[in-house]
């Protein structure tokens, strides 16, 4: 069974695929926090601005099987687009505690190229096109290699020289958004900073954010 907190198309907001039409399949839970507030200050990840508890959202539902939930992700992508390749990108919570084989076959199946945007904690499975990693704090990475690391900053316990070695092909600082956590603190002069003195790394906005939508 699959847990879904929402699906919707919109564009990537973030990171090398920024600005492209995807499926957005959100997975309920995560193994980093319990996703309520009042376990926040204590979670092994502190700074989360998402919502992924239940199935309650857009679209959002439990399924029982790869076939329904890939045909569900389908649905949402737009008919009469052929030049373009669909694209889906599980994230949650933590997709990697559910995204699995049959359903990563079903998507290719119908076309899809298939991304994720993981903490980097727990091993995928194969078939992933686009593996984002995302570390959190001291949290030990089990994914080492992929298409991009993509590091929220600054963290105090995941500073960029830890990362700057492993095989990813793009190395992405996120500004980390405080606005969740009800503090103000410029965090993308900090970034841009960090960026311009290590050319390793490139600057990342959410640009979901600043256009205002999902
Ligand atoms: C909500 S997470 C879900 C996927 C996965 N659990 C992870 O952490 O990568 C999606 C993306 O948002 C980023 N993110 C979460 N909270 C953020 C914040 N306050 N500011 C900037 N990026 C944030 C994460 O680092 C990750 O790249
Ligand atoms: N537009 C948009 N882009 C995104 N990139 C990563 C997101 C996420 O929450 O994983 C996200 C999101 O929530 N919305
Ligand atoms: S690991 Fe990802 S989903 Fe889990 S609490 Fe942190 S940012 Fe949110
Ligand atoms: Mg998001």
């Amino acid at each position: 069974m699959y847990h879904v907190k929402e699906a919707f198309y919109t564009l990537q907001g973030e990171g090398a695929q920024a600005g492209r039409a995807s499926i957005f399949c959100r997975f309920s839970g995560c193994n980093l926090w319990s996703g309520r507030e009042v376990d926040r200050a204590h979670a092994k990840c502190t700074f989360c601005d998402t919502d992924f508890i239940g199935t309650d959202g857009q679209n959002g539902g439990r399924f029982a099987t790869a076939a329904e939930l890939a045909a569900h992700i389908n649905a949402l992508w737009p008919k009469g687009s052929a030049n373009a390749t669909p694209y889906v990108v599980f994230t949650g919570g933590e997709p990697l505690l559910q995204l699995d084989t049959p359903l990563i076959d079903k998507l290719h199946q119908q076309g899809f190229e298939v991304a994720v945007e993981t903490n980097g904690t727990l091993l995928p499975p194969p078939g992933i096109d686009w593996l984002c990693v995302s570390p959190k704090g001291s949290n030990p990475l089990a994914i080492t290699q992929g298409n991009e690391l993509k590091l929220v900053y600054p963290q105090a316990n995941a500073l960029p020289p830890a990362f700057e070695d492993l095989a990813f092909t793009h190395f992405f600082l996120q500004p980390m958004d405080v606005s969740p956590l009800g503090l103000q603190s410029d965090t993308i002069a900090q970034a841009t900073d960090y960026c311009m003195a290590n050319p390793q790394w490139r600057l990342t906005l959410q640009i979901h954010k600043i256009a205002g939508f999902d």
